[in-house]
């Protein structure tokens, strides 16, 4: 079953005054299947915070369509956006944007209190996924007082309790030392195996070498894309590291 749908996506973004634009994205157009765990990769410059930014209803395209579940989240109204994002998307960030003055507890609380869940909704709710994600021992620490692994733990808590549809990462282990990063990455395939859908922007190879599928995005279009199938995270870091290369060194996809 298709979940998101983007069609034909473009964005020009023009000066204050007019005077020079940047097309950002020319014609993007892909699908994802609920459950799936795409990573979007590309060269700085590529288009990927763009995308990401209208994915989240963030920004607005110059023209093309994103449909979630077959709903256009191009004309949510402005008002209704923020209630859209709660209830459908979960964002990982990679600076975990995290409340320094909420405890864990009450970061990951925070969108079920915008919902208006009551606390023994929001308790049952907290338990098997802090219990998952190995946190349940510092719900009551501030984010000051744990690590960076634990923060990102965190937010990923805070983007499932509203049990989203999609969840949309932006380089989630771009602050993560490697240790923090396996274990971040060990979470995402988890939580996909029981059938959360992911959208991740990454620059890092080992990252996307984890997601069943990775697209690559070229001067604002879509170059290339790989399905991981049966093949190993390292045999996927290879196809993934050789693409880059061609795209790093300006080749064609048939080169
Ligand atoms: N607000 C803006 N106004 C004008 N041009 C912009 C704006 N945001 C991005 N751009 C331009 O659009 C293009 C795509 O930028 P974007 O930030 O989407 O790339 P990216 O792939 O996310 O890069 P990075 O990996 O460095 O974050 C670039 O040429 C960038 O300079």
């Amino acid at each position: 079953m298709t979940l998101l749908e983007v069609n034909h996506l473009k964005k020009v973004y023009t000066t204050r005054f007019g005077g020079s634009s940047v097309q950002a994205l020319s014609e993007v157009s892909f699908s994802i299947e609920k459950g799936e765990y795409v990573a979007i990769m590309g060269e700085s410059g590529s288009g990927k915070t763009t995308l990401l930014n209208i994915l989240a209803t963030l920004d607005k395209p110059t023209s093309g369509e994103v449909l979630l579940n077959g709903k256009s989240m191009i004309s949510i109204q402005e008002k209704k956006l923020s209630a859209f994002r709660r209830d459908f998307l979960g964002f990982v960030f990679q600076d975990f944007n995290l409340l320094d003055n909420f405890s864990i507890q009450d970061n990951i609380f925070l969108p079920l209190v915008l919902q208006g869940k009551t606390y023994d909704e929001m308790s049952h709710r907290l338990k098997p996924i802090v219990q998952k994600l190995g946190i349940s021992p510092i719900l009551h620490k501030f984010p000051y007082e744990v690590s960076g692994g634990q923060k990102q733990r965190t937010a990923v808590a805070r983007a499932l309790i509203t049990q989203p549809q999609l969840i949309l990462a932006d380089e989630p282990t771009g602050a993560l030392d490697s240790r923090a990063t396996e274990e971040l990455l060990k979470i995402f395939t988890e939580i996909n195996k029981e059938g959360q859908t992911i959208l991740m922007v990454t620059h890092s190879i080992k990252a996307a070498s984890h997601a069943k599928r990775v697209l690559f995005i070229r001067d604002g279009q879509l170059f290339h894309q790989i399905y991981k199938g049966f093949i190993s995270n390292e045999q996927m870091y290879q196809k993934i590291s050789d693409t880059l290369t061609i795209i790093a060194t300006g080749g064609g996809r048939d080169e």
